[in-house]
């Protein structure tokens, strides 16, 4: 590709205002940008293939669809591979990670708000925003790429508008586009546009870092800028060896990886496709989260009494990541694994993901079974007959923002308390369906107050027969040394600031 040397990942997203503060230069080290002079006209009229299948993937998303799903379909159709697909991948993330803003930037540069630009032309002008000020794309390549695309696919007629606003974004430094853009008044509000994330999901988290006692009055702003800055950061591939299926020896011969320092199970791709993984591909291991891997192995290791049955339960199992491990270590413990999700095609994923587990388990008598039904109906279907039972309840996922691009846009204040009801209910039903000396564990990938801490206590209040038992003593890294940082407990909340996982929520409780 002709700009084939401007292209960097290592820079590639905009600069925190903390780096401003450290002395570096904005943009990765370069100064004002050159002015690109270049006339429409005189621009490229074609669409290069990197662009536009990152353009493809905004409008798909734009239209309902989810980035991450999308992504592989779109890559095939442009016959994207290597470092052309993993520029087009970071192009189109980093973009829908960043609107917030660049749509700032944009609306200023444009001198209109952006409702008032054409949809199509927008998501081109973000892509170019990205480029210039995420990306050590060159100025002119940019600008020419973006402008060239706009032709493509709104006309002739977008040229001249995106030529316009694409100069106009770039005789600004990154630093001057944040002081720009910046809201008076700072706080919440500042944090938002700086950090790209609607108010609401700022404000959450501000209350998520002080409920969980991560942060106090004196450290929530340093704590919380590290959030959304770690948010915004690519989130690195990991692999999971499911226990007796694969082992992390298996996964470093044959993938360019390197150990988890988390989990004694996993990897950490450096680079490559995890599908060209053979062990991944047969459904012995698979791409999972360290802070998923944590929470299903702290609650394979949490302890139960003598009697309790040697059935464990995972109650909202869809897709199917925790139950790979927690199965493979049911297995292990000479346990068997019901595997329960609600939504047809979601217990067919699950199916497909435990097919290979499902397998070994029957080679050595034991069972590993995939039911399409409402965990709500298990307690009261299947009072205490289980050991061990898993509720990972369904959330907003504000603990796994940077691996879901256009989640934080699509997520509003009011999915948290339609969500409420149902997660009391499930752990209402897992409480049910554990026998007495049995342990549930409540987690979500999501650190919102509402959606961890009060469901359970509020859960608790009509449990008199249910404990709390401390679970960070679960919770240790790769060698089995305690894990750092997991608040006063007995909750444990997983930070991407301070982890580098999602942020997980694990709470144990034990029937008496
Ligand atoms: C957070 S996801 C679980 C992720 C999963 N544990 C994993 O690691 O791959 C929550 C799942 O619960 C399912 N779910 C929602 N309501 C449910 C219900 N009433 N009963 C069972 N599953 C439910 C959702 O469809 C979704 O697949």
């Amino acid at each position: 590709m002709a700009e084939r040397e401007h292209h960097d990942r290592g820079g590639s997203r905009p600069q925190r205002r903390d780096d401003r503060a450290g002395g570096r230069p904005a943009s990765g080290g370069r100064g004002p940008r050159a002015r690109s002079a270049t006339a429409p006209s005189q621009r490229t009229k074609r669409a290069e293939p990197t662009r536009f299948a990152a353009y493809t993937l905004l409008r798909s998303v734009a239209e309902g669809g989810y980035a991450n799903l999308e992504l592989p379909d779109i890559l095939r159709r442009h016959h994207l591979a290597g470092r052309d697909a993993a520029f087009a991948t970071e192009l189109a993330f980093g973009t829908i990670r960043w609107q917030g803003f660049y749509d700032a930037v944009i609306a200023q540069a444009a001198g209109r708000p952006t409702d008032r630009i054409d949809p199509q032309v927008l998501d081109v002008v973000r892509l170019g925003a990205h480029q210039l000020m995420g990306m050590r794309v060159s100025t002119h390549a940019a600008a020419d790429q973006t402008v060239g695309l706009s032709k493509v696919v709104a006309g002739a007629g977008a040229g001249s508008f995106v030529n316009a606003v694409m100069r106009r974004m770039s005789e600004k430094t990154l630093e001057q586009w944040q002081e720009a853009v910046v809201l008076e008044g700072g706080g919440v509000d500042a944090l938002a546009v700086l950090h790209s994330h609607p108010q609401w999901v700022v404000s959450a988290l501000r209350a998520a870092l002080l409920g969980h006692g991560r942060a106090t009055a004196e450290t929530i702003d340093t704590e919380l800028e590290a959030l959304l800055a770690a948010d915004n950061d690519p989130p690195r591939v990991h692999l999971v060896a499911r226990p007796g299926l694969s082992d992390v020896d298996e996964l470093l011969s044959c993938a360019q990886a390197c150990k988890s320092t988390l989990s004694p199970h996993g990897v950490v791709l450096d680079s490559g496709d995890p599908g060209s993984v053979a062990a991944v591909r047969q459904g012995r291991a698979s791409v999972q989260d360290e802070g998923s891997q944590l929470v299903a192995l702290a609650l394979a290791a949490a302890e139960v009494g003598p009697d309790v049955p040697d059935r464990w339960l995972d109650l909202c199992a869809g897709p199917g990541g925790k139950a790979g491990v927690l199965g493979a270590m049911a297995v292990q413990h000479g346990a068997d694994l019901t595997a329960v999700e609600v939504t047809p095609h979601r217990a067919d994923l699950v199916r497909a993901t435990l097919a290979a587990l499902t397998r070994h388990a029957e080679s050595v008598g034991q069972r590993v079974e995939v039911r399409t039904a409402d965990g709500r109906d298990v307690g009261t279907d299947e009072p205490g007959a289980h050991g061990k039972v898993l509720v990972d309840a369904p959330c907003t996922g504000l603990g796994a923002l940077r691996r879901r691009p256009e989640a934080r846009w699509r997520r509003q204040p009011s999915d948290v308390a339609e969500l409420a009801p149902l997660q009391r209910a499930l752990l209402t039903s897992a409480l049910a369906a554990v026998a007495p000396g049995g342990v549930v564990a409540y987690a979500t990938c999501s650190p919102h107050v509402a959606e961890t801490r009060f469901v359970v206590s509020d859960v608790l209040k009509k449990h008199p027969d249910v404990e709390l038992v401390d679970a960070r003593p679960l919770f240790t890294d790769a060698s089995g040394a305690p894990l750092d940082g997991l608040g006063d407990g007995p909750y444990v909340q997983l930070w991407p600031h301070l982890h580098g996982t999602d942020a997980m929520f694990f709470a144990l409780l034990r029937r008496r």
